[in-house]
């Protein structure tokens, strides 16, 4: 027969001994009564009641008005006070700051942005130098690490070697049809912790809510996938909580084909104009895959690209306080993959086309350091390819020590994911070396950073410019307070996403990376310089982000990629207009 709610169930027969324990009289047993049975499950497609309150996108909690809680049958399911959304604000804030432990108040965010999207977005807005450090690094490689225990409800898409064949039919499956941006990783490289298999979800999942915190980007559009290939995690292999697939990584053609099944299906399904950001890949597949993609697809590696653009930004301005041309000074990375050869292959384009000088000229000046020592041309026939650009004449160093000693950097940047390697013999030789020295410890979380904000300071008594990947508090030293900058992609990627998707760009140009770069760098003032600081407060991060989305489009359409027409006539005020803000809308 057909239920008041439309489904067609067959109501138990109370004399029918197989309802023992169940049927329409033992409401408690209900479910256990039915359980042999099918169920058709089903929605409605205007949410009111129940089920209005249970939807993240559209609840407001107690700040539904007497007017929609009678318009949406809300009585009674709500207690009697209707609140703003300010109050709300206010409320959580303090119930976030009760939490001691970053775990926990990661965890409160992660169920608030289940509850009410609304209320997320805002709080985190409104405090994002206080939250940013928990739904972001460091707590979020805490909570990685930790996803099989905390994982309550999926907060995006798994697509695993079990979905082969079927990927088209998986992205049918997730309920935005409006798809704009999709940031994905395979976990196998999350921030400096290593493989975490498919409990690198975390890392799409924040990055995307700062898409739309930080970047103004529509949270249903925004996918965070994580595709699963296995791990080589041992620890995870054997951990009974382990969500995903339990057996080592597929490898080679394997991957690729999973891999260029997405990639195919994603565009299939959400168009040409979708950008795929890469996020956390290892480096033997991260540069393959940016290559093999950049000419068919929107794409962009946000460790290879997006730290390139955020460093350079750093640098240019950090000549502000220490002097000289961007082609005067010399570079020397400690860590020479994705995010270290990504930064020096921007800064390398940026010198050559400031100075006219041919690329490998440039190159000459910028070093890198890797686990076997410096990189040297004796090197050159075993190197990865990415490292062999950076390969000069110098006899073999091994250690950072002495090619800090040898090389004379004026800066030094550690992209190793391994912390605790600018030991004081080497942060005191870079301050013997330079009046102001400047050092950037890049790598994520904060554990893996490669010395503290406190060190730097100690060690070069207050003279060296630096910026950490996961935020330091601010240091005293001799009676002065320094505040150490956050040198994180995090300031350019939801600028850069936005600026591309209100263009409609349909490629990535490194002339677009540049354009985000000198618009981050535009944004540093006096008053920032001042206090040390070589990249301006996160607290203004939605303005900052327009004004990198404004100039990325403004660059994008000069050079042909981007398809929205007419051209916005003022592009800062058309990026702002573009911003999802997370006020509450009213229901009629
Ligand atoms: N602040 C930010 O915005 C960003 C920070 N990062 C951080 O940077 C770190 C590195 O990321 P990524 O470049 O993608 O990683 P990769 O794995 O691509 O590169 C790491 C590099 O460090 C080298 N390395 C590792 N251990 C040592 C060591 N003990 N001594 C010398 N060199 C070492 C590796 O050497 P070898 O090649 O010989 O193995 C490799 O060249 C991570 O912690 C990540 O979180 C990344 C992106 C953005
Ligand atoms: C910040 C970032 O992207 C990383 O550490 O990987
Ligand atoms: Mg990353």
């Amino acid at each position: 027969m057909a239920t008041s709610n439309g489904s067609c169930l067959k109501v138990p027969d109370i004399h029918d001994n197989t309802t023992i324990g169940g049927g329409v009289q033992d409401v408690y047993g209900e479910d256990r009564a039915t359980e042999d049975q099918s169920v058709t499950p089903w929605n409605v497609s205007v949410a009111s009641g129940y089920a209005l309150l249970r939807d993240p996108h559209f609840n407001k909690g107690l700040a539904f008005t007497e007017k929609e809680r009678d318009a949406h049958y809300l009585r009674g399911l709500l207690p009697p006070t209707v609140i703003c959304q300010e109050t709300q604000v206010n409320k959580m804030i303090q119930n976030i700051r009760q939490y001691e432990v970053p775990l926990q108040k990661y965890i409160a965010m992660m169920d608030l942005q289940e509850r009410n999207e609304r209320l997320f977005y805002r709080l985190l807005i409104d405090h994002v130098e206080e939250l940013l450090p928990i739904v972001y690094t460091p707590t979020v490689g805490e909570a990685c690490q930790k996803y099989g225990s905390i994982f309550m409800r999926p907060q995006g898409l798994y697509i695993s070697l079990k979905e082969k064949g079927r990927i088209l039919e998986v992205l049918r499956n997730w309920p935005e049809k409006n798809v704009q941006v999709i940031v994905v990783t395979d976990g196998e490289r999350i921030l400096g912790l290593g493989d975490l298999g498919c409990h690198g979800m975390g890392i799409p999942v924040g990055k995307l809510s700062l898409y739309t915190a930080l970047g103004g980007v529509r949270p249903s559009s925004c996918l965070p996938i994580t595709i699963d290939v296995g791990t080589n995690n041992e620890k995870l292999l054997g951990e009974e909580l382990y969500i995903g697939l339990k057996h080592r990584r597929a490898t080679g053609q394997e991957y690729a084909e999973l891999i260029d099944e997405f990639m195919t299906a994603a565009k299939q399904n959400y168009g040409e104009k979708l950008l795929i950001q890469f996020e956390d890949f290892a480096n033997h597949n991260a540069f393959d895959l940016l290559e093999r993609y950049r000419s068919t697809h929107l794409v962009f590696n946000d460790d290879i690209q997006g730290t390139a653009s955020v460093v350079l930004a750093g640098i240019v301005s950090a000549l502000n306080l220490v002097g000289g041309n961007l082609g005067d000074h010399r570079f020397l990375f400690f860590g020479a993959g994705e995010a270290g050869t990504g930064i020096a292959s921007l800064i390398a384009l940026e010198i050559s086309k400031r100075t006219n000088s041919p690329l490998d000229e440039v190159r000459k000046n910028i070093w890198l350091v890797d686990s076997k020592g410096l990189i040297v041309s004796s090197r050159k026939e075993s190197l990865q390819h990415f490292k062999k650009p950076w390969a000069h004449e110098h006899e073999p160093v091994e250690k950072l020590v002495d090619a800090v000693n040898q090389i004379k950097p004026t800066v030094l940047i550690g992209t190793s994911g391994h912390g605790k390697t600018f030991t004081q013999e080497v942060v005191e030789a870079m301050a013997s070396n330079n009046e102001k020295p400047i050092i950037l410890a890049l790598s994520n979380p904060t554990t893996q950073s490669e010395c503290t904000a406190e060190e730097a300071y100690n060690w070069t008594k207050g003279r060296a410019i630096f910026a950490s990947g996961s935020p330091f508090p601010s240091v005293e030293y001799d009676g002065k307070v320094f505040m150490p900058g956050q040198s994180n992609n995090a300031y350019i990627f939801p600028g850069f996403g936005l600026g591309l998707i209100m263009s409609g760009t349909i490629r990535v140009h490194d002339d677009l990376l540049l354009a985000a770069s000198e618009a981050l760098a535009s944004q540093v003032t006096q008053e920032h310089y001042d206090k040390g600081l070589i990249y301006p407060p996160f607290t203004n991060i939605r303005k900052i982000s327009a004004n990198i989305a404004a100039l990325v489009a403004a660059k994008a359409y000069e050079l042909g990629l981007a398809t929205r027409l007419p051209q916005p006539k003022n592009m800062l005020n058309f990026a702002e207009s573009c911003m999802y803000t997370p006020t509450y809308r009213n229901y009629r």
